[in-house]
């Protein structure tokens, strides 16, 4: 049994029997994340000092101005991963197409593609608020020692072998599952190790928070509208309170441990929403149900959403079973 303060890698090494289908090689990949997580720390945490703030001059696929730690981070978290040897193609928010890593070489025996949002909560970057990264594990499902093929990736959210996130805020914390709860660790930046804080993490059944960004109220569907005015009703344990971090990782995180929903939804102007499935909703949604919790877009799990493009977005409500449930029924209202 787990116990708080033990080492990320005390902890992985405990629970390497558990990991489905890992001959240690899943154990490998969460170290990368770890390593990849301490390195862009440091430049997150001295991001005011040095020239790494602020765009770095392109737009992604997604045709969003990349910032410089975006840019950054992608890069740190695609060579960490490719010079440990563990993964056979990625797929990053901050790529165009997927990074084929030495998979046609059939000595390569790695089996897992990893799907990356490298720095979510861009909008924070330059304004000192937390920020997060996002990752999502597969097993590929093409032939071992034969090129990856975007089937790899387009896979749906429930078969997901591992997902997490890092959240660089007053501290940085791991927090991850491979199927079996989800764990948070804390790094000690003093002496750069991961330690076990919130172990066996859950969502609270109910909570008083909701997120979402109100000033695209107009253009969302009335039973999210609805849902939201049922928030601020004067009724029971109502009105909530409101907080929206703008990085979905922070306001995931903090839901999480307080109880609360997360809300992108579609609108007029964003007719799927904003957040991409697979490097995004999918993990999250992985995250919430692994902390007894619940993701959908509205009316479908996310985890059963059949993929069809790389980049391709959602729109999603995430958090609290019961809050989940409760906005699910407006939208299902509003439809009828
Ligand atoms: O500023 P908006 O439109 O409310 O969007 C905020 C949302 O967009 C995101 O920043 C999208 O993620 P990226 O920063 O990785 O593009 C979420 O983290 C956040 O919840
Ligand atoms: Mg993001
Ligand atoms: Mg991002």
């Amino acid at each position: 049994m787990s116990q708080k303060n033990q080492t990320l890698g005390e902890f992985i090494i405990e629970n390497q029997a558990s990991f489905k289908y890992s001959s240690g090689e899943l154990s490998r990949l969460i170290n990368s994340v770890r390593l990849a997580a301490k390195v862009v720390n440091h430049e997150v945490n001295k991001a005011g000092l040095v020239d790494i703030i602020g765009a770095a001059g392109e737009t992604n696929i997604q045709g969003e101005d990349q910032q410089k730690l975006d840019v950054y981070a992608n890069e740190k978290f695609i060579q960490t991963l490719t010079n440990r040897n563990i993964v056979c193609g990625i797929a990053s928010e901050e790529e165009d197409d997927y990074v084929s890593i030495n998979s046609q070489d059939e000595n390569n025996q790695n089996k897992y593609v990893v799907l990356i949002d490298p720095l979510d909560g861009s909008s924070n970057i330059d304004v000192n608020v937390s920020v997060g990264t996002i990752f999502s594990v597969y097993r590929r499902i093409t032939p071992v020692g034969t090129p990856v093929t975007i089937d790899d990736f387009l896979q749906k959210g429930s078969q997901q072998v591992a997902a997490g996130y890092v959240v660089y805020g007053t501290s940085t914390m791991l927090v991850y599952t491979t199927g079996d709860g989800v764990n948070g660790f804390t790094l000690n930046p003093a002496i750069g190790t991961f330690y076990l804080s919130h172990p066996n993490m859950q969502f609270p059944l109910d909570g008083r928070i909701y997120s979402v960004n109100e000033g695209n109220y107009i253009h969302f569907p009335q039973g999210i509208k609805n849902y939201i005015k049922y928030c601020q009703m004067e009724e029971g344990d109502r009105p909530y309170t409101s907080r929206y971090i703008g990085s979905l990782v922070s306001d995931f995180h903090r839901n999480m441990i307080k109880g609360g929903i997360y809300m992108y939804p579609k609108s007029s102007k964003n007719s799927n929403g904003k957040l991409r499935l697979l490097y995004e909703c999918n993990p999250m949604a992985f995250l919430a149900e692994q902390a007894n919790g619940k993701a959908s877009d509205g009316f479908n799990r996310i985890m059963d959403i059949e993929p069809t493009e790389l980049h391709q977005r959602v729109p999603f409500i995430c958090g609290s079973k019961n809050m989940v449930e409760k906005a699910e029924e407006f939208m299902r209202n509003a439809e009828n």
